[in-house]
């Protein structure tokens, strides 16, 4: 099975790395800094999981020749999906599969278009994890797993190979009946947490210790469920509860990537996540202020960014 990674940052450095630790034949498709820093450094992953350290991964720039690969998996951030599309069409044949670990579902849509819907897997991660200033990924938390599917559900006999080959791994990668849901319950939960997080500039313990910290974090999950009902979401009816039992049960210092992201004075998807939420929201006339006021935030935050301040 050869993989293609998109990306060698926290996503893509994690679970590629895993991947080829496990024996699968993983090639990396990456930009030029990253492609010298790997080269000299090898790709080291610093996890509760245990280390790991590829001396010599396997490394393209865009445009090299290289494949066929029977899968590409994108772990691009959302605001470098159209380059990052451009970048794999070359490696997408007849038979490839491309899996999306992306948060959101925004990026749905512009891969069905580019490489058509029976070429295209539902996919998300649960995992954290992010690059230090040497380039290492560093995981944290004890959850490492992956999933995908098929987008309109079941499992097929591509999906259950993928699942066979990616079996190895110390991690999970496992294949799901109900991707579009799980993906669905995945956005919800992120809205919710990177949103909460970022507005609070904190980890989830001071939040949940604060005096109005649950009601907002409930109340933000609300109004993203009253977004995705409306837009015919298959999510489940009692989904906030569970949401919010995860978030319950969310180690003390466990941080949102996008929080992380902020504090390193990285850029955000805030339209990706947030804003397409709230672009729906204000389709469909409903009043969503907690979500206003996150992704206000976030927009602060970008146009500081932008001027340098
Ligand atoms: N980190 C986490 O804990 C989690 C993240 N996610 C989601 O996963 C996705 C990826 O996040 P994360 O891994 O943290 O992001 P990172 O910024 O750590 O990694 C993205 C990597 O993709 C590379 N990249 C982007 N576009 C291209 C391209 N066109 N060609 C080559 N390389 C490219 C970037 O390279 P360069 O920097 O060289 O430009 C970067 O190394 C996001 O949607 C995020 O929301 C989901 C669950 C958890
Ligand atoms: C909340 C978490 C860590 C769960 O995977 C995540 O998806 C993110 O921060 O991007």
């Amino acid at each position: 099975m050869k993989v293609l990674v998109l990306g060698a940052g926290g996503i893509g450095g994690y679970f590629g790395g895993r991947l080829a630790e496990s024996g699968v034949d993983v090639t990396f498709l990456v930009h030029e800094r990253r492609y010298k820093q790997l080269q000299e450094r090898g790709l080291r992953v610093q996890s509760i999981h245990g280390d790991l350290h590829l001396e010599r991964p396997q490394l393209i720039q865009a445009g090299e020749a290289a494949g066929p690969f029977d899968v590409v998996l994108l772990s691009n951030k959302a605001y470098t999906l159209a380059e990052s599309i451009d970048a794999i069409a070359p490696y997408v044949g007849d038979d490839t599969i491309v899996i999306p670990l992306l948060n959101g579902i925004a990026h749905m849509e512009p891969l069905w278009e580019r490489f058509g819907r029976e070429r295209v897997l539902g996919g998300l991660c649960f995992i954290e994890t992010t690059l230090n200033a040497e380039g290492d990924v560093v995981q944290t938390s004890p959850i490492h797993e992956a999933v995908f599917g098929e987008w309109e559900g079941g499992k097929s006999e591509r999906v259950e190979r993928l699942e066979q080959a990616f079996s190895k791994i110390n991690g999970t990668m496992r294949a799901s009946n109900n991707i579009q849901r799980e993906v669905w319950h995945k956005y919800l939960f992120i809205a919710m947490f990177s949103g909460i997080t970022t507005l609070m500039n904190s980890a989830v313990g001071p939040i949940r210790e604060s005096a109005y910290g649950v009601e907002l974090t409930r109340q933000l999950a609300e109004e993203i469920v009253s977004v995705m009902k409306a837009l015919e979401a298959p999510i489940k009816p009692d989904i906030v509860e569970k949401q919010m039992e995860i978030f319950q049960n969310q180690r003390p210092q466990t941080k949102s990537s996008m929080l992380r992201d902020m504090e390193k004075g990285l850029p955000v998807e805030a339209d990706h996540l947030q804003g397409y939420l709230l672009k729906h929201a204000e389709q469909k006339g409903l009043s969503t202020p907690l979500l206003k006021v996150v992704y206000n935030n976030l927009k602060v935050y970008e146009q500081k960014r932008d001027a340098g301040k």
